[in-house]
């Protein structure tokens, strides 16, 4: 368990730019299973997630070159589709939540996917019924080793196009079930389909393999099956996650940062969330410039003058992945707010860290909790703590920067897992953060 040691209360001033999207990254690296012919891939992440998928690949027979930082190349012609069954890919495929979208691929070209139980944040019940309930509309026959927590589908047939509404709007659940799609005969119609950025960016990629994709962005997206894809040029998007974390982190630490090509047009709700907790950004090109919140920030109501609460909800809505990061800077703003975690029921529970360093909140339920800022009045407390998950690990970060004195973040892996050097590229704008690995 490595750890970084944080020495708070510094302002920080620079550009930062952002890392690929990890989320893009996961989807489109199962992309390259599709199609025998040659797929380069630019602007991945260099990330433990994205890391062991690319592992993942390569064990399955993926032939993989490394271009240069973030650029690969990759062929999927001639597979190890036994490696799907053997001990070590149950070991493997467990260790990320993205490994599961190899599924999809593998069994729209092969007729067969199998995944051991996907890991990734333990942050309430991540279920894949979506999935495997669109795998079955194919034609696909399901099958689950409930001891070994493996799934697996077969149709040695081929999957056939159809209608399907999803039971909800699954971001790895759509892109599983487009992939597949791809490959099958005739018509898939997608309703209730997710229509992240991530999704989109999947959509635009199997189209220029070849693909008929259309409805690319909404919520209703058109499959027309093709016999075989080919390859393709693909460049990932800059991680909205990452930018929505900086810019909290401007705030929190009062610092004047500027965001570099953030892809402005992909960001939806993401700047106006963060201004209606008083945040000032500017849209400066394809950047954001962020500058230091000398006098602290205001948090907006709502026009009838009614308490502010910021929730999350499937795209074009708040991305739930954001909502850590939220609530780590409202507690010091000027005002109140309530953050609503609707889809994960285990994601709050790290306040407790942040109620230990002095922060105002109060936990109402697993889905809700109601934050009074101090407005710098009073400052967060250096500790010791332990990241949870991802986002929350962000969010611990960004509080220890905050705070006076030394603090302690352990189990950085988990921040890893999704932020790029971010010691080494928080150290470049002033932050005084140490790694100690262990
Ligand atoms: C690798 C990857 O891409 N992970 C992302 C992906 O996970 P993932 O694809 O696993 O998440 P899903 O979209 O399937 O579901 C996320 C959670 O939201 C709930 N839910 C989902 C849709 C809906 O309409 N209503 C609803 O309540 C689900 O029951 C689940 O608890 O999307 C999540 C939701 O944006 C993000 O937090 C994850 O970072
Ligand atoms: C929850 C997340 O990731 P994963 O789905 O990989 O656990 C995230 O990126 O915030």
């Amino acid at each position: 368990m490595s750890t970084f040691q944080i020495e708070g209360g510094h302002q920080l001033k620079g550009e930062i730019t952002p890392q690929g999207a990890k989320n893009e990254a996961l989807q489109i690296l199962c992309a390259v299973l599709l199609t025998p012919e040659k797929v380069t891939i630019s602007n991945i992440p260099d990330i433990r997630d994205v890391n062991k998928l690319i592992e993942i690949l390569r064990n399955l027979g993926v032939k993989i070159q490394k271009l240069g930082k973030g650029k690969y190349t990759f062929k999927s012609d001639e597979l190890n589709l036994e490696y799907l069954e053997s001990e070590q890919f149950k070991q493997e495929g467990s260790g990320l939540r993205g490994s599961i979208m190899i599924v999809g691929p593998l069994l729209g070209r092969f007729g067969k996917g199998y995944i051991p139980r996907p890991g990734g944040d333990k942050i309430g019940r991540r279920r894949l019924d979506t999935h495997f309930e669109g795998f079955i509309n194919l034609g696909a026959e399901f099958r689950y080793n409930k001891e070994e927590r493996f799934y697996g589908v077969e149709a040695p047939e081929g999957l056939t196009g159809t209608y399907m509404l999803l039971d909800e709007a699954s971001v790895t659940g759509t892109a599983n079930i487009v992939m597949a799609a791809a490959l099958a005969k005739g018509k898939t119609t997608i309703y209730n389909a997710a229509c992240e950025p991530y999704l989109q960016q999947l959509c635009k990629m199997i189209n220029s393999m070849g693909g008929k994709i259309e409805g690319v962005g909404s919520n209703l997206l058109t499959i027309e099956g093709v016999d075989s894809l080919g390859g393709c040029e693909h460049r990932v998007l800059p991680d909205m996650i990452e930018i929505g974390s900086w810019i909290g982190l401007a705030a929190m630490t009062k610092s004047e940062i500027t965001i570099k090509n953030v892809s402005w047009e992909n960001l939806g709700v993401i700047p106006n969330t963060f201004r209606k907790l008083g945040i000032t950004l500017e849209r400066v090109g394809d950047d954001i410039y962020i500058p230091a919140h000398v006098d602290g920030y205001q948090i907006e109501s709502y026009i009838d003058g009614s308490f502010m609460t910021i929730a999350d909800a499937p795209w074009p809505g708040f991305t739930p992945d954001l909502l850590s990061i939220v609530l780590v800077v409202a507690t010091q703003a000027r005002g109140e707010v309530m953050v609503h975690q609707k889809m994960f029921e285990s994601r709050l529970f790290f306040v407790d860290k942040l109620i230990d360093m002095g922060a105002k909140i109060i936990l109402c339920d697993p889905h809700r909790a109601t934050i009074i800022g101090h407005d710098f009045k009073s400052t967060l407390k250096a500790t010791t703590m332990v990241s949870p998950d991802i986002r929350a690990g962000i969010s611990l970060l960004i509080a220890a920067l905050s705070a006076k004195g030394t603090s302690t973040i352990h189990n950085i892996e988990q921040i890893d897992r999704g932020y790029e050097d971010v010691d080494d590229r928080l150290r470049a704008i002033g932050a005084k953060i140490i790694r100690i690995d262990s």
